[in-house]
């Protein structure tokens, strides 16, 4: 299985003692950066997804298709092993199945299967979340639908900012018992949460992102956090990026006296450029 590899080193990941920070990845060229400067996983996050795809907010506007299409064309570029935040898997629990055969073949390394009611609620302004038994449901309909034993399947709750902290243990619990690799917690807030959750579960902890007071990395690690996000700065890094560029062509500078852009060399990397002159000389009989 060619995605085999990616999955086991994502695996490993979970199962080793220290915690890392994934690359933010969304597209063809960012996986290859962040794969080119040793991160050890990607995270491809449905904020970044719905922006690079939709250029819309995170609301659960893009669709499953959508998701899966840019997962593909990030396995394509780089071998980096990718995380992919399927959000609520995209409708009920059988939807979570489909939408875990569909990720599976787009080479996605593992994914979350959150328990957020989404798309939002009519009427209801607040974040809400399904019932333990829906979620429960939809973690074994992720499990069902996975054909390769190595994909990683990760629950996930953001019960703790939306109900509360012993609700997130009770579920966490709940899809630790049906056999889930690994759990994804967001909105905990301090030490005491992390630590009561760290206690009440056994798996391996991904981490939203995490205030200030509890992202040392060592700390992190001996709570079982394997994987903890940093949010998606490098999709912002590279909007304000455009937006500079366009800007000042807009005001008439030359490109020439464009400040912040690639190198030729960094572009010839990001685009694997010598691998493909190299094969055009195999192939099309190109000489230098
Ligand atoms: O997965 C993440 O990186 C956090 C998240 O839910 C998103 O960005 O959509
Ligand atoms: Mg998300």
């Amino acid at each position: 299985m060619a995605f085999r590899k990616r999955r086991d080193a994502l695996r490993s990941i979970l199962s080793g003692s220290s915690c890392v920070h994934p690359g933010s990845v969304y597209d063809a060229t960012s996986i290859r950066i962040a794969e080119d400067l040793g991160f050890p996983v990607g995270m491809f996050g449905g904020s970044v997804a719905s922006l690079a795809v939709l250029g819309d907010p995170d609301i659960t506007l893009i669709t499953l298709t959508e998701l899966a299409e840019q997962m593909r064309r990030m396995s394509r570029a780089a071998s980096l092993p990718v995380l992919v935040d399927a959000d609520h898997g995209y409708g009920n629990a059988l939807n979570v199945r489909r939408t875990v055969q569909e990720l599976e073949a787009a080479g996605a390394a593992g994914l979350t299967i959150e328990d957020t009611l989404l798309p939002q609620a009519f009427g209801e302004a607040k974040a809400q979340l399904i019932s333990l038994e829906e979620g429960v449901g939809k973690m074994k309909g992720a499990l069902d639908g996975r054909g390769d034993p190595s994909l990683v399947i990760i629950g996930r709750t953001g019960a703790a900012s939306i109900t509360s902290l012993e609700d997130a243990i009770k579920r966490a619990k709940a899809y630790e018992a049906v056999g889930v690799d690994a759990l994804f917690f967001t909105g905990i807030k301090n030490r005491a949460e992390l630590e009561a959750i760290a206690a009440a579960t056994t798996l391996p902890i991904v981490l939203g992102g995490a205030p200030e007071e509890i992202n040392a990395l060592d700390y992190l690690a001996g709570q079982r956090v394997r994987i903890a996000l940093q949010g998606h700065a490098p999709f912002a890094a590279a909007t304000q990026a455009v937006y500079e560029t366009l800007k000042a062509l807009r005001d008439g500078q030359s490109p020439k006296h464009l400040k912040g852009l690639a190198s030729s060399e960094l572009t010839e990397r990001v685009m694997r450029g010598a691998d493909m002159k190299k094969r055009g000389a195999e192939l099309l009989g190109l000489r230098k």
